[in-house]
């Protein structure tokens, strides 16, 4: 059977990070028969530069047709003053919510041999693995009315809006109980009950469906700014955490840095199964952005990218062996000391983009032999 990948590099560092996905998925096909057929489409400002908008219309019923999207990255100064409809970003976003990719997974794992690249002491960091869960198609992201207006007085009112419905606290609530419970099976929700409305339903909602459907997990609430503080006191305490858009984007970046860098963390998007093929849409991407003060250069690391797509493998092939050794490729090549400038440490040999990727595809096909 085929598998259809529709790849979007994007911007910036974007197409550097893809390139070296495109070797495994290469290396995959001619040696493993994987039988990927991939094509390529155009989002963020390269989208803007060649028809003025953040995605085309043609890119965006490719990406809804294929069986799995895998997204680099977009943004940058180049495209500062665009009209805010069609900025780079807007492609992403459009993604997410036509695509109803409402799961956003960030795995924060921190690799034993880059307990010394975390700002963070060693023994703080030395076997995280946590699980941040994004809710990813609602709150102040897409809330209306979000708009700038002219007060008259001279002054004007910017206005975002957070919004949360039952529904939408509940299928992301359940999606955290569930991956908990083939984890550590703890959950620990986020919010701001304290000055947010949306936040109280938010609790609400979450003790409730806990209550209904998944008892058997165990459950924390905790505001989200001391989240963040506990994140970086004792990250180690938590095993999947639950939250909304905004706190999400956040806080997953706070718990990259736990692992060393922006440029380890990979994600997975997803929607909700469908209710005949089971199959759901998803959407794979680093959780950086497009990184302009590197890119260009070669030496953005592109392992936030691989892992990725091995989230991709796991997550909608159902390739979990494949899966398994490409994050065991990634540990290995890291062990051996190989490194690019962002994770660089005393005694390790640095690399650029391409020589990561060379030297991971080579671990890959050694463990896959
Ligand atoms: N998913 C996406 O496409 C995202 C796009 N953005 C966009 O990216 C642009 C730049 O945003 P920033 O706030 O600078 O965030 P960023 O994530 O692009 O960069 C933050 C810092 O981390 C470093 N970094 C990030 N990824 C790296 C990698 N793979 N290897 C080595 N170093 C890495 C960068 O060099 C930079 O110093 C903006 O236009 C922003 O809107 C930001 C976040 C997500
Ligand atoms: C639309 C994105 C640029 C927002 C973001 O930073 C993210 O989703 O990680
Ligand atoms: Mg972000």
């Amino acid at each position: 059977m085929t598998k259809s990948l529709f790849l979007l590099p994007g911007d910036g560092i974007g197409p550097e990070a893809m390139g070296e996905v495109r070797k495994i998925i290469a290396y995959m096909n001619s040696e493993q028969g994987a039988g990927f057929e991939t094509d390529e489409g155009l989002v963020g400002g390269c989208a803007y530069d060649a028809h003025g908008s953040a995605i085309s219309e043609g890119d965006m019923a490719k990406a809804m047709n294929a069986d799995a999207v895998l997204f680099g990255a977009v943004g940058g100064p180049k495209w500062d003053e665009v009209p805010y409809e069609v900025r780079p970003e807007a492609g992403l976003l459009r993604l997410r919510k036509d695509l109803e990719l409402f799961a956003n997974l960030r795995p924060a794992i921190c690799y034993p041999a880059l307990a010394n690249a975390s700002s963070l002491k060693p023994e703080l960091v030395e076997g995280l693995d946590i699980l941040i869960v994004r809710e990813l198609t609602g709150g102040v992201y897409f809330g209306e009315p979000k708009e700038i207006i002219d007060l008259g007085n001279g002054q004007k009112r910017g206005i975002d809006t957070q919004v949360y419905d039952t529904y939408e606290i509940e299928r992301i609530a359940s999606v955290a109980f569930e991956l908990a419970r083939t984890r550590k099976n703890r959950v620990c929700s986020m919010e701001k009950r304290n000055v947010m409305k949306s936040g109280v339903l938010w609790n609400q909602v979450v003790t409730e469906t806990h209550k209904r459907a998944f008892s058997d997990v165990e459950l924390e609430h905790m505001l989200a700014d001391a989240g963040g503080m506990q994140l970086v006191r004792a990250p180690k305490q938590f095993d999947v955490i639950v939250t909304d858009n905004l706190f999400g984007d956040m806080l997953s970046d706070v718990a990259a840095m736990l692992t060393g860098s922006l440029g380890m963390l990979p994600s997975a998007s997803l929607g909700a199964p469908d209710a005949k093929t089971g199959k759901r849409k998803a959407l794979y991407e680093p959780v950086h952005g497009s990184a302009p003060d590197i890119a260009g250069k070669g030496i953005a690391n592109p392992i936030a990218m691989i892992a990725s797509f091995a989230m991709c493998l796991r997550y909608s092939f159902n390739m979990v062996a494949e899966a398994d050794r490409l994050e065991k490729a990634i540990a290995n090549v890291l062990d051996q000391g190989i490194r690019t400038g962002d994770i660089m440490a005393d005694g390790c040999r640095q690399v650029g983009t391409s020589e990561m990727g060379d030297a991971i595809l080579k671990e890959f096909s050694a463990l896959s032999a």
